[in-house]
């Protein structure tokens, strides 16, 4: 499990190591680690190359200078440009010109004009100590049109603590009505005392540093599998990421004593005679995803049961026996009937998943959500973008994370919300940041593909913000195989999701 805080729980972490170790200490341990990642990562011999140094007016800038007085002594030929040369930090400038390094004052009003950019493109490393923790994006102009130059550079690019431009706290690049937003982009992230929820949403390559300012991580899982406890440990932070490991923890393979009923039974209503297809592709997702039983109730138990024989089927969810989870919404259409379809489902005591369709309808019911919650059955929606602004109209997905956590807070539901990153959020605050995955991920049916994934979790009784991330993460993994099998569509996702167990 990658564990995230936020910048207010460093900050705090950090006074306590500044009182006990001093500040001075602590940014000689940043520094290292950043000039350590600079000189693994660069060709060698490492005399004769290049690095330039983007230096805002606080201790990240700091950061950068010293680490730029650490190359130094390795050889490279250093140059520091600073964005407020009378702001810079003192004793990491004075450290710099002593190891040799040259230092150029930017124009306040030009901070990138045409040598400047010749240095930022001839140049071996690129280190990016413009803000750190204590910066909110989007960024000022001077600083917008330094990172802008820099990014165009081919050189390796190293953020500081965090790329500056994002927000530390949510990952958030500034509003959306503000045009493009401007950020670093940082080839690897070397950041310090623990990683930044930001960090899990915006930076893809970290590498984290304990300096001796880590925030509390909490109860560690203890690796017997119990979810329970993975749960606690997730509250216990601000944020988690799942890793392969914690999979093999949350998804042990079945008992030696198992039988088909062990488990718990997912039961899927999805499909219609418009979308058939979205039907075989959910149930798939559940069958590939767990031994046991998959039931299927709706329209397209014939197309089912031919792509799936080993699914139980019937007409509808009032005949179809019990189940442990309902999965109710992909391509089942947005008419009347579907309407009382859903309306039934959510009727039901069992967790149910809400997707695709079915979050269409609930946009235009929100009172069956509602009901549900004041009854305290437990409610798991796994919009896209366009299907969450139907369900949550007022709130702005410029803050992808805020969004959902409000979401789920506002709602009584679990709310997964699919991108890039997916994002899972329970309505206690619990929150699962998603980092598997490929954009070939992007194809039709593959959200159909993901809910039957997870409801098969949800059906074997993990807590729904564990079976969602837990779900995403496999389905990503799935979708990175897809890609690297050199395959494409949602339907080959299937065959990857039992070896994206490793
Ligand atoms: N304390 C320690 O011992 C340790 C600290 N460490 C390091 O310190 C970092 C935190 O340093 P920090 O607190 O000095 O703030 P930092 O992130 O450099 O930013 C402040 C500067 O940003 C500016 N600025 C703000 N918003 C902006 C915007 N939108 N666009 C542009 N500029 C903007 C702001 O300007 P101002 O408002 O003052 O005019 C000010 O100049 C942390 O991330 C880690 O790297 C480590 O070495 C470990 C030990
Ligand atoms: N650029 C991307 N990178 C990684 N994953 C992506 C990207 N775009 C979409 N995905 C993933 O692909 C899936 C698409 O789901 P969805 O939009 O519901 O598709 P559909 O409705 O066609 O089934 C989600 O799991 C989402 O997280
Ligand atoms: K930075």
């Amino acid at each position: 499990m990658i564990t995230a805080y936020t910048a207010a729980q460093i900050r705090a972490a950090e006074r306590v190591a500044i009182d006990r170790d001093g500040d001075a200490t602590l940014m000689r341990r940043a520094s290292t680690a950043v000039a350590s990642v600079v000189a693994e990562r660069l060709p060698h011999p490492l005399p004769g190359r290049s690095a330039v140094l983007l230096v805002g007016a606080g201790n990240n800038g700091g950061d950068a200078l010293w680490a730029g007085a650490f190359l130094r002594r390795r050889g490279l030929a250093v140059t520091a440009l600073l964005l407020q040369p009378d702001r810079a930090h003192p004793a990491g400038l004075a450290a710099l010109r002593r190891a040799g390094g040259r230092v150029l004052a930017l124009d306040p009003g030009d901070p990138a004009p045409a040598p400047v950019r010749a240095l930022l493109t001839s140049a071996d490393a690129v280190i990016d100590g413009i803000v750190g923790l204590a910066a909110r994006p989007p960024l000022r102009p001077g600083a917008a049109a330094l990172v802008a130059a820099a990014n165009t550079s081919p050189a390796l690019k190293v953020a500081v603590d965090l790329p500056s431009g994002i927000d530390p706290d949510t990952g958030a690049t500034g509003p959306a009505d503000d045009g493009d937003p401007v950020v670093f982009a940082a080839d690897v992230t070397v950041t310090f005392g623990g990683v930044k929820t930001g960090l899990l949403l915006a930076a893809d390559a970290m590498v984290s540093v304990g300096i001796g300012m880590e925030p509390d991580p909490g109860p560690a899982p203890d690796g017997t599998g119990s979810a329970e406890r993975f749960a606690a440990a997730a509250a216990a932070v601000d944020a988690i990421a799942l890793t392969d490991a914690d999979l093999r923890v949350l998804l042990p393979d079945p008992g030696a004593g198992a039988d088909k009923f062990t488990d718990g039974l997912v039961g899927i209503v999805a499909g219609s005679p418009g979308y058939p297809g979205a039907a075989v592709l959910c149930t798939g997702g559940a069958v590939r995803t767990r031994p046991g039983m998959v039931r299927y109730a709706g329209a397209q138990a014939t197309a089912v049961v031919a792509r799936w024989p080993e699914v139980v089927a019937a007409a509808d969810p009032s005949v179809a026996g019990r189940v442990q989870a309902w999965v109710i919404g992909p391509g089942m259409g947005t008419d009347a009937a579907a309407g009382e379809l859903l309306a039934d489902v959510l009727r039901r005591d069992e967790p149910v998943l809400v997707d695709a369709d079915g979050l269409t309808l609930l946009g235009e019911h929100p009172q069956w959500l509602s009901e549900r919650t004041a009854r305290g059955a437990v409610t798991l929606l796994t919009p896209h973008d366009r299907e969450f602004t139907r369900v949550f109209p007022d709130l702005p997905l410029d803050d992808r994370l805020t969004a959902t956590r409000t979401a789920a807070r506002r709602s009584g539901a679990t709310v997964l919300l699919k991108g890039h990153r997916t994002i899972v959020a329970d309505p206690h605050g619990t929150t699962v940041v998603n980092r598997s995955g490929s954009s070939w991920l992007a194809t039709a049916g593959s959200g159909d593909v993901l809910s039957g994934v997870i409801g098969s979790l949800l059906a074997a009784g993990l807590p729904p913000v564990l079976a969602a991330g837990a779900g995403a993460f496999l389905h990503g993994r799935a979708g990175e195989r897809v890609h690297a099998a050199g395959e494409a569509g949602a339907q080959a996702l299937w065959s990857h999701l039992r070896a994206a167990r490793v």
